[in-house]
C-alpha cells in the first residue's frame, strides 16, 4: 500500500487500501462535525475510523501540532486501529494519532496529574490496581465498614444495600463531589468509606479502573489548565465500540470535550452490546447526539460475511432490534454446502475428532491456514481445550487456547503488550534470514522510543548501526532458543536493556506503575520458554510464540472485533448459557457477536452429555427461523 507523505487537498483525497467506501461512510470520513455511526457487524466501522484518520492527517484538516485521540475499550482493538492507521499513513502523519484504551487514558491522566487532586481524593503515587468483585463488596458492607453514625442511618440500612449494585450505583455511580457528600445517605456514607479506606488507610492506595475513571473526571473538572491542555491537544476524538461506553467514561469525555471545538466520531453497534454487566450505558448514542450535536449516520454494507451469512445474521439482528435494516453483503460465498449448520455428537471426544478432521479437510479444500478458523466457547475455554487439543494435534493442527495463561497474564493479552511485541520484533530480526520487514519494524519502534526526530538523518543512521550491531551480537550469543526459564528471562531482559527500559516506560506509562512491566516480562519469558520446547529452530519458536500455525480457541468476549473464514462454536447448550434467563438480550447479543465473526461458515455443535437445550430454546428457534438445519453426525 503506497502511503502519502505530502499533504493532499480534500478534493484530491482518496480512500487508502480499500476500493471504495459507501456514501455514508465517505460523508463521515469528510465530516466537519460530530457524528455517531451505528452500523452492523462487518460494516467497516473500525475501517471507517482508520480512513477518517488518514483523511484528517493527510489533508491537514487535523493540523499539526494538534492530534487525534482514539479511545477503544480493549487493548487489542486500540492496537488494531493504530496498526490500520500506520498502514495507511506515512509515519510523519501517523505519529499524531494516539490510540489507547479508556482505562489507559484515564490511568495516564492520574499517573501524570493525580497529585493535583484535592487531598480527600488524592491517591498516593505508587497506588496499586485492584479488581474487586461481589465478595469484596459483601465483606466491606457487612463486616469491614461497621455501623454508620446515627445521623446517617443504621447498620440495617447498610445491609439493605445490594452487593451487586453497590459499585455501579454508589461507589462510581455519579461524578465525585469535590468536598465529599455533605449530608450522605447510608449508601453514600458507605461509598465514601470505601473511597477513603482505598485511598488513605492502607499501606498503599488501591484503586479499580472504574475508580480511576471517576478520579480522572474529577481531576479535569477541578483543574482547568489540564483540561484546556487536552482540549488544545486533540482536535478530533474517535470512540470505537461506543455501545459499550460506561457512564464513567462518558462523563470523562463530557468533562473534557463538551462545548469545545473538538470533533467527535463515535462508532458502534447496539446489537453487539455485551458489556452491560460491566456498566455499559443503556443508550450512549442518544446521549452523545444530544450533548455533542452529533449527526446519526447509519452504514448499510457488510464487507465481511457472505450473502447467505448476512441473511441469517439479519434474522438474529431483528431479535435484538426489530427496526434493524437488512445489510448488503459486499462479498461472495465461496464454500459449497450449508453456510451454517448445527452438528450433533454423542460424546465430546467424537465431536473433537470430527471437528479436527473437518478443519483439516477444509484447510486443504480452500487453501486456508489454521488461523482462518476459530473455535469459540461461551466460557470455560480451558475445559473445551482439554478435549479438543489432543484431537486437533492428532490431525496435525496445533490448537491454542488464547484464554490460557502465560505466567500471570492471559495469552491473548500478553501478545498485544508492547514489551512482548518489541521482544518478538527484535528476535525475529536477529534470528530470521531475510528480515527486511522486521528491520523496518524495529527501526521505526526505536525511532519512536528513543525520541529521534523524523528528519534527523544522522541520528537515524546511528540508530541503524546500533541495531545491526546489537542483533549480530544477540544472534551469536543465542544460536538456539532458550532451554530454561532463566535463559529465556535473560534474553528478554537483554533486549529490554538494549531498547532502554526507561524509554519503554516513558512511551508506555502503564509500565511505570506497580509491577506491570515485571509481570509482562516474566510472562513473555515464560511463554518464550514454553514455545521453545524440543529441538526447534528460532523461527519455529517465534511462530509458536505468536501462535501463527495454531487454530485459536477463545471465548466470545475475546472474539469481539475479530474475523475468521469459519467459526466453530462448540457447545450450544444450557450449560454454557446457564445465565441465559438473567439477561436474554445480552446473551443473544453475545450469540450475535459469535455468529458475525464468520466470513463464510458458522458451525454450532451440540452434545447432550454436556447439557440440555431448553433454556436456550429461543436461540435454536432463531436459527430454525433462519432455515439453519441440524445434523446428527455421530
Ligand atoms: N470499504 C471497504 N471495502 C472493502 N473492505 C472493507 C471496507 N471496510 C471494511 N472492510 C473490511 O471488512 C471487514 C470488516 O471491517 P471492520 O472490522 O472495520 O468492521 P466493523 O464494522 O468494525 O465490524 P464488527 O463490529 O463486526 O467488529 C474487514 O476485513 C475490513 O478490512
Amino acid at each position: 500500500m503506497a502511503v502519502l507523505s505530502r499533504r493532499v487537498s480534500s478534493e484530491e483525497w482518496q480512500p487508502v487500501g480499500v476500493a471504495a467506501l459507501e456514501a455514508n461512510a465517505l460523508t463521515v470520513v469528510r465530516s466537519a462535525n460530530s457524528r455517531s455511526v451505528i452500523a452492523g457487524p462487518g460494516a467497516g466501522k473500525t475501517e471507517l475510523l482508520a480512513q477518517r484518520a488518514a483523511y484528517l492527517l493527510q489533508t491537514g484538516v487535523a493540523s499539526a501540532p494538534r492530534r487525534i485521540l482514539a479511545i477503544s475499550f480493549k487493548r487489542d482493538a486500540a492496537t488494531n486501529l493504530a496498526a490500520r492507521v500506520h498502514q495507511r499513513c506515512h509515519r510523519n502523519h501517523a505519529e499524531r494519532f494516539d490510540s489507547m484504551t479508556f482505562d489507559a487514558f484515564a490511568k495516564g491522566l492520574i499517573d501524570r496529574f493525580g497529585q493535583a487532586l484535592p487531598a480527600r481524593w488524592r491517591p498516593r503515587p505508587d497506588y496499586d490496581i485492584i479488581f474487586p468483585g461481589d465478595r469484596d463488596y459483601r465483606d466491606f458492607l457487612y463486616q469491614q465498614v461497621g455501623a454508620p453514625p446515627a445521623s446517617v442511618g443504621t447498620y440495617a440500612d447498610l445491609q439493605a444495600i445490594s452487593v451487586k449494585t453497590f459499585e455501579r450505583r454508589f461507589l462510581v455511580g455519579s461524578p465525585l463531589p469535590v468536598d465529599g457528600w455533605p449530608h450522605p445517605t447510608p449508601s453514600q456514607w458507605a461509598a465514601n468509606r470505601f473511597w477513603q479506606i482505598s485511598l488513605h488507610e492502607g499501606r498503599k492506595s488501591v484503586l479499580s479502573f472504574s475508580m480511576i475513571g471517576r478520579l480522572a473526571e474529577l481531576l479535569l473538572r477541578v483543574n482547568p489548565m489540564t483540561r484546556n491542555a487536552l482540549r488544545l491537544t486533540y482536535s478530533h476524538l474517535f470512540m470505537d465500540e461506543f455501545q459499550d461506553t460506561t457512564q464513567i467514561q462518558y462523563d470523562l469525555v463530557r468533562t473534557i470535550f463538551l462545548g469545545t471545538d473538538t470533533v467527535v466520531t463515535a462508532v458502534g453497534d447496539n446489537k453487539q452490546q455485551i458489556m452491560r454487566w460491566a456498566m455499559a450505558m443503556d443508550d450512549p448514542f442518544t446521549a452523545l447526539d444530544g450533548d455533542f450535536g452529533a449527526t446519526r449516520t447509519p452504514l448499510y454494507n457488510n464487507y465481511r460475511s457472505s450473502p447467505e451469512l448476512v441473511r441469517i445474521q439479519h434474522v438474529l439482528a431483528q431479535a435484538l432490534d426489530a427496526r434493524a435494516v437488512a445489510p448488503v453483503s459486499k462479498t461472495v460465498g465461496t464454500i459449497a454446502g450449508d453456510s451454517c449448520a448445527i452438528l450433533e455428537f454423542s460424546t465430546p471426544e467424537i465431536e473433537a475428532e470430527r471437528l479436527a478432521a473437518f478443519v483439516a479437510t477444509e484447510m486443504k479444500t480452500h487453501t486456508l491456514g489454521p488461523r482462518d478458523f476459530v473455535l469459540l466457547a461461551r466460557q470455560k475455554a480451558n475445559e473445551y481445550a482439554a478435549v479438543l487439543e489432543p484431537a486437533f494435534v492428532g490431525a496435525g493442527i496445533p490448537l491454542r487456547n488464547e484464554a490460557g495463561m502465560a505466567g500471570s497474564i492471559m495469552l491473548q493479552d500478553l501478545l498485544v503488550e508492547a514489551a512482548s511485541e518489541l521482544t518478538v520484533a527484535v528476535l525475529r530480526l536477529a534470528m530470521t534470514a531475510r528480515a527486511g520487514r522486521h528491520w523496518t519494524e524495529c527501526q521505526e519502534a526505536l525511532i519512536t522510543l528513543r525520541g529521534v526526530a523524523l528528519d534527523d538523518e544522522i541520528a537515524q543512521a546511528k540508530l541503524a548501526r546500533e541495531l545491526d550491531a546489537y542483533v549480530f551480537k544477540l544472534r551469536a550469543a543465542h544460536p538456539s532458543p532458550p532451554r530454561s526459564k532463566t535463559a529465556s528471562r535473560a534474553i528478554v531482559d537483554d533486549i529490554l536493556g538494549f531498547i532502554g527500559r526507561e524509554r519503554v516506560i516513558a512511551v508506555h506509562p502503564a509500565y511505570g506503575q506497580g509491577d506491570w512491566l515485571e509481570k509482562v516480562l516474566d510472562s513473555a519469558a515464560e511463554h518464550l520458554w514454553a514455545s521453545s520446547v524440543g529441538d526447534i529452530e528460532w523461527v519455529s519458536a517465534l511462530d509458536t510464540y505468536e501462535g501463527i500455525h495454531a487454530i485459536p480457541l477463545m471465548t466470545i468476549h475475546k472474539s469481539k472485533g475479530l474475523e475468521y473464514h469459519s467459526v466453530i462454536f462448540v457447545g450450544l447448550d444450557d450449560g454454557a448459557w446457564w445465565s441465559f434467563s438473567n439477561d436474554q438480550i445480552e446473551a443473544t447479543a453475545g450469540f450475535f457477536v459469535a455468529f458475525t465473526r464468520a466470513k463464510q461458515r458458522v458451525v454450532f455443535t451440540y452434545c447432550a452429555l454436556r447439557g440440555t437445550r431448553t433454556k436456550i430454546a429461543t436461540l435454536y428457534q432463531l436459527l430454525r427461523n433462519a432455515g439453519v438445519k441440524s445434523f446428527n453426525v455421530a
